[in-house]
């Protein structure tokens, strides 16, 4: 049967180079990073170098680069040091951000009281600039404004600098999940008015279990994790070393081959949306995910002209055909609800029919392409 993996934005399959790097990192360099003999010492500096590379093509200092498990830590790091170190007492979101924002600033609320605002979004997803402005202004608490650059469910791509000088305008800070943005996308801290960045190296064909939070220069962050002095003391536990060359591999062939790649997933989003209205002209997509230069290239969010009850057998017929795509965010596949960034922005009506997320890497064809829409065709008019 053939295989074809389109849930890229849950997660991707990492490099040959990325594993090639890892095995000779646990077999060769498996001295700790702490210990001062010679095996601790060179895998020290791999990680340092690591830390180094990736600073330098973010333009941030090396000391701004906190390695982390992934971009859930990363997230979750971020907004509980923000509210217990610095004094905000407000944060500013949307009610379509991942969860690893949205159910940690619901545990903020809890345990520190802190108030939670929600952006009003347009039609489309994408926050209303106008709203957010209104919350900034609106008392004299500290706030935080968390709001993500890529969708991980729609794809749409929010203004982060028009954020980011609102932000410093009304004197809040700004932290932005960039999991689906990082490795994705050119970055440059310095032209960015932001504070706080998130990024997950499986979601750039790295290994999973690493990631980055990119926190600027006295923030005045304090450790989340204590215990020994990993991270300069900001964030203890020997570290993960192939896990971090893992990570330090696919950012390196992520932006070496950043151009070409882009152009050539782009081309396989362009041609998956043209196929799809093509074939089944009444389909739709979700967000701004069938708009090609508002949403990112990795992924299209389709709403099929389906009833719920065949809808219900859609995921589990591409299952059988070979396809692997998703409903939404990967992390709530385990769960009955349904997408609550759909939620937010589609009618019931919309609602009631199923939606799926097909996201693409470098390593599609056009003919797994047409194949998927094949099959989907196929069982919109059976
Ligand atoms: C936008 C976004 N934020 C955060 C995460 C969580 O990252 P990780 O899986 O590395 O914890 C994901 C992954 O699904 C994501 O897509």
């Amino acid at each position: 049967m053939q295989k074809v993996y389109l849930d890229n934005a849950a997660t991707t399959q990492v490099r040959d180079e990325v594993i090639a790097r890892m095995q000779e990192a646990l077999a060769v360099h498996y001295g700790n990073p702490s210990s001062t003999h010679s095996f601790g010492r060179s895998a020290k500096t791999m990680v340092e170098q690591a830390r180094k590379t990736i600073a330098k093509t973010l333009n941030a200092q090396p000391s701004e680069i906190i390695f982390t498990s992934g971009g859930t830590e990363a997230d979750n790091m971020i907004l509980r040091c923000a509210v217990r170190d610095l004094g905000v007492k407000t944060i500013i979101t949307s009610r379509i951000e991942h969860h690893a924002v949205l159910h940690t600033v619901e545990e903020l609320e809890k345990e520190y009281g802190t108030t939670v605002w929600y952006v009003d979004l347009d039609e489309f997803g994408n926050p209303k600039m106008d709203h957010l402005e209104e919350l900034l202004q609106k008392d004299g608490s500290k706030k935080l404004v968390s709001l993500m650059h890529v969708n991980n469910e729609i794809g749409n791509i929010m203004d982060i600098e028009a954020v980011g000088k609102l932000c410093k305008a009304n004197g809040a800070l700004f932290h932005s999940d960039t999991v689906q943005s990082i490795g994705h996308y050119p970055w440059d801290v310095q032209s960015v008015s932001i504070d706080f960045m998130t990024a997950a190296a499986h979601k750039f064909h790295g290994p999973k279990g690493i990631g980055f939070a990119f926190i600027r220069k006295n923030s005045g962050l304090k450790p989340m994790i204590v215990g020994g002095a990993q991270e300069r003391g900001f964030r203890a536990g020997t570290e993960p070393f192939h896990n971090i060359v893992g990570l330090e591999e696919a950012f390196v062939r992520a932006y070496e081959h950043l151009e070409q790649e882009t152009k050539a997933v782009k081309e396989l989003k362009r041609y998956f949306v043209q196929k799809v209205k093509e074939e089944i002209p009444e389909a739709a997509f979700n967000g701004l995910s069938g708009d090609m230069d508002k949403s990112t290239y990795t992924l299209a969010n389709v709403r099929l002209p389906l009833d719920k009850q065949k809808g219900l057998m859609l995921l589990f017929h591409l299952d059988m055909k070979g396809i692997a795509c998703s409903k939404g965010s990967a992390c709530q596949s385990g769960s009955d609800k349904g997408s609550h960034v759909l939620t937010e922005i589609l009618s019931d009506e919309e609602l009631e029919k199923p939606s799926l997320r097909f996201s693409f890497s470098m390593y599609n064809t056009k003919e797994e392409l047409d194949y998927t829409v094949g099959v989907l065709k196929e069982f919109v008019q059976g």
